[in-house]
């Protein structure tokens, strides 16, 4: 769609490549490059911005090869003013879930958070990069069809950094998570796209709203020494969009009841005691299952209570289908219980190995060993354990460890055992063969190092669920393991996104593959 970009002041002519502005601004993107491949909001918004200048100027996009910080080629660029209000029309959703605009002559982006595609808007540069300029959203002049701030359930959206969409039908929701999983392969895995399967379509969350099990509220600090007796509580709540501050939020429509009820409840206390702290702090708020047999009690009925844990130490308890997992409030623990069963279903089937009987009929066998590295206090040992003879689950985290091993003692898993170590000196230890084995990777956002992956391409696995709540470092892993030269005889068989955290940009991907030659 063609964008007409105007300014409430008049244009500032600035030149990037003579002025002291220009050198500020490639200092600025030298910092940038040197993120190439962490798969960060920076280097996420880069790809894109590269991508849809790219296509303006009849290129095919950027991926990771080109150079970020490049300039379209003698161009001289025309800018408003910092600080100025512009119109813009949105032309793409970008994969961080803010709007991206082009200038009226296509050679910059304007990037607008809470818009989408379609919109027409007004808003306020804050930070003008080489190639893209940040702003904040004034108002919507004119709506895009896909918007509806009907949805909008939430009286901080468009204020707090923590929910992009919530003016996109879920469906809506879903189809661009896919994309955001599909450019992720195409720009940062370096893989000929003949390998990589149809990215599949978003697997939904039952709940939409109501569905965060933690919440971790914050408030900062008081300039200098603590809060004076009777001063003034600051705002206890979740950063601002774009910006460094916590604004005052009363209430989270994404955490589950129990948490928007300790929500009151720690504003309140926090309030009260604020000058016992010395300096800014996090508050927790983590769901806890409290589940009683039924009068009678009848085999598998229950009432269920869920209250708020505020203590990280406190041991806190939830279910999984017939799972029961406990872990320490504080600790690592998938946040949307409601798509957990799915999900660890879904992991379970896909460890198994579809292959053909001699007569051609498909039968299902699975490796005899599960290696689950990262494995956190268990998730996916405990969910999986039963399909296989033998299970070792490995994280860095002792407090993880113990858990891990409580959790399966608690459902009766009695195959698995859990060492406490860097997942990268895993395979020291393991002796499975790798034939007969399968591998879950589960890493936090900075993906897997090289050391880990070239473990991984030692042992040859039969079998790889690769797990991530960061798609742009699991596609920049999966491209290093696919085009070593040990990694050749992999193919992905399959990859998706799962929407842990609707209203928000994250996509959780799960890329299943396995050892065909
Ligand atoms: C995304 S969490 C996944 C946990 C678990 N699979 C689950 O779903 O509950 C990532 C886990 O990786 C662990 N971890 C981080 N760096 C590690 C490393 N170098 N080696 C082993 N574990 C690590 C963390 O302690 C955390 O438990």
């Amino acid at each position: 769609m063609e964008t007409e970009a105007t300014t409430s002041r008049g244009p500032n002519r600035k030149q990037f490549n003579n002025s002291r502005g220009g050198e500020k601004k490639r200092r600025k993107v030298k910092k940038a490059k040197s993120n190439i491949g962490d798969g960060s909001a920076e280097e996420v918004l880069l790809i894109d911005v590269k991508n849809l200048l790219s296509r303006a100027h009849g290129g095919e996009g950027a991926g990771r090869e080109e150079n970020l910080g490049g300039r379209l080629a003698g161009k001289e660029k025309i800018l408003p003013e910092k600080f100025s209000t512009i119109e813009l029309t949105i032309h793409e959703l970008g994969s961080n879930g803010d709007g991206l605009a082009y200038s009226s002559n296509k050679d910059h982006i304007y990037v607008v958070p809470f818009t989408l595609p379609g919109d027409v808007v007004e808003s306020k540069i804050y930070a003008h990069l080489e190639d893209h300029s940040l702003t904040d959203l004034l108002k919507v002049v004119t709506p895009s069809a896909s918007r509806n701030d009907s949805l909008i359930r939430c009286k901080y959206f468009a204020n707090c950094g923590g929910c992009q969409f919530q003016m996109l039908s879920y469906a809506e929701q879903l189809i661009h998570k896919r994309r955001v999983v599909e450019k992720a392969y195409e720009n940062l895995s370096g893989l000929d796209p003949a390998v990589v399967p149809e990215i599949g379509p978003t697997w939904g969350s039952p709940l939409q709203y109501g569905y965060r099990t933690k919440l971790t509220p914050h408030f900062d600090g008081p300039r200098k020494g603590g809060w004076p007796v009777g001063a003034k509580p600051p705002a206890i709540g979740f950063q601002k969009k774009g910006q460094r501050y916590v604004i005052d939020i009363e209430d989270c429509p994404i955490g589950t009841p129990a948490l928007r009820e300790g929500l009151v409840r720690q504003r309140e206390w926090a309030r009260e005691n604020i000058h016992t702290y010395k300096r800014g702090a996090t508050l927790l708020l983590r769901e806890s299952t409290i589940r009683t047999p039924k009068d009678g009690g009848i085999e598998g009925e229950y009432t269920a209570e869920r209250i708020c844990v505020t203590d990280h130490k406190e041991t806190i308890t939830e279910y999984i289908g017939q799972f029961k997992f406990i872990s320490p409030a504080g600790t690592f623990f998938q946040n949307n219980n409601s798509i957990l069963d799915e999900f660890t279903t879904f992991v379970r089937d896909n460890l198994h190995l579809p292959i053909s009987n001699a007569n051609g009929s498909l039968k299902e066998t699975t490796p005899k060993y599960l290696v689950d590295a990262y494995c956190g206090s268990g998730l996916f040992s405990i969910t999986c354990g039963n399909a296989f003879d033998k299970v070792i689950g490995v994280d860095i985290s002792p407090e993880g460890i113990v858990f891990a091993s409580k959790n399966a003692e608690l459902n009766n898993i009695q195959n698995a055992s859990f060492l406490e170590g860097n997942a990268e000196k895993i395979f020291e230890k393991i002796d499975f063969p790798g034939s007969e084995t399968s591998v879950i990777i589960d890493p936090p956002r900075k993906g897997s190092d090289k050391a880990f992956l070239n473990q991984l391409l030692d042992l040859a696995p039969k079998r790889i669920v690769y797990i991530s709540c960061n798609v742009h470092t699991q596609a920049r892993d999966l491209g290093y393991f696919l085009t070593h030269e040990k990694g050749v005889g992999y193919k992905i068989d399959s990859i998706r996104g799962f929407d842990f955290f609707p209203q928000t940009h994250h996509v959780e991907s799960v890329a299943v593959l396995t050892k065909v030659i």
